[in-house]
């Protein structure tokens, strides 16, 4: 559904020139939650904004449903847009206008006919959950108010993609989830695809189908949320999963259980999918003449389904805990014998 092809952006300084966007080639596709996340600097916020052009590209091209954005004239982009929702990290709000004047400015602009226009206001103030406000400032709202009428507005014009620009960058945690509920509702109810700017593992894990890891304008690793979360590849994505893993700062803990007696195993093991509610364990000390000490666990959910890792202690003949850790990996499940932690 969007085609980015070789997108770049170069900014000329006095003192250097800086390659925001560094000719990065994405496809994301209808009805997705699509996330990039990069820490600050990446190039994220000027990635965004070369998709609906409020930065123009220096090189490559941005199709979305085959429309060649980068090639439109100014009226024809004017037209475009209306399909492209943006949100913005700090709400970007008519502050002289109500929640009601709010949703309706951009109708107002497309030239949308009142009656319909209060019609379709009215419908949206009900999927955000404002009913109730219409007649209040932005300043008498809440952050988490505010950004309810922000993505209202963003759909007034039924738009095909969602653009969300650090959209929750400036919540507290927990209206930072209500947000991210309501995008994930409207995102099926309406299978609308969203693309998700954030510098958050979590926003990632709880809503996005996909990501792209940006560092220094390039996307260094882009594939399934939990692929990406199972097995990161490039040091900024391992950075970013290890925000999110308890587990990986506490891995000095294990090292008394480490030791060279051939009778003992450290294996950290790996679980996706439906494999994070199997009753692996239960199923070894059945089958095995084995001693399992549990160490360390923990299971993360995400748009994909969950995925766990569990560190435990095997305890036994060699050859058993040889033949034990042959049958988890032939059972699916990951196996990594740790031999030291650094
Ligand atoms: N208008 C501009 N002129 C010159 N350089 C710019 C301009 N906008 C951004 N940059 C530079 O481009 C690079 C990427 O910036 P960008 O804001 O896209 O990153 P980001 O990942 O969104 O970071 P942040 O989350 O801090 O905004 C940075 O080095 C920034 O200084």
């Amino acid at each position: 559904m969007i085609s980015i092809k070789g997108l770049s952006k170069l900014y000329k300084t006095k003192h250097q020139d800086v390659k925001a966007v560094d000719n990065v080639s994405l496809d994301i596709k209808k009805g997705e939650i699509y996330g990039v996340i990069g820490y600050s600097g990446a190039g994220k916020s000027t990635f965004i904004r070369l998709i609906n052009r409020l930065e123009e590209p220096s090189n490559g091209e941005v199709l979305i449903n085959d429309t060649n954005i980068t090639g439109l004239s100014v009226g024809k982009l004017r037209k475009e847009r209306q399909k492209i929702g943006m949100i913005f990290q700090h709400f970007n709000l008519l502050w002289s206008r109500t929640v009601y004047d709010n949703i309706a400015f951009p109708l107002e602009i497309a030239g949308v006919p009142s009656r319909e226009r209060r019609d379709t206001v009215l419908e949206l103030i009900e999927l955000v959950g404002l009913k109730g406000r219409e007649q209040a400032y932005p300043s008498q709202l809440s952050g988490g108010q505010k950004q309810r009428v922000g993505i209202a507005r963003a759909l007034a014009n039924d738009p095909d993609v969602l653009l969300c620009d650090e959209a929750t960058s400036a919540l507290d945690p927990e209206t930072t989830d209500d947000i991210l509920d309501l995008l994930v509702s409207i995102n099926e109810k309406l299978n609308l695809t969203i693309i998700m700017i954030t510098h958050e593992m979590h926003v990632i894990q709880k809503i996005c189908h996909r990501v792209a890891v940006m560092d220094q304008g390039k996307v260094v690793e882009h594939g399934d949320v939990l692929d990406v979360f199972v097995k990161p590849q490039s040091k900024t994505a391992k950075r970013f999963v290890q925000q999110l893993s308890p587990l990986e700062h506490k891995q000095d803990t294990l090292h008394r259980f480490i030791t060279k007696d051939e009778n003992s195993e450290v294996v950290k093991l790996h679980f996706i999918g439906n494999d994070a509610k199997r009753a692996l364990i239960t199923d070894v000390i059945k089958r095995f003449d084995i001693e399992v000490n549990i160490l360390q666990g923990s299971i993360s959910p995400t748009q994909e389904g969950a995925y766990g890792t569990l560190y435990v202690e095997l305890k036994g003949a060699a050859n058993t805990i040889q033949e034990t850790t042959q049958y988890i990996r032939t059972s699916g499940v990951e196996v990594e014998v740790i031999r030291d932690v650094t």
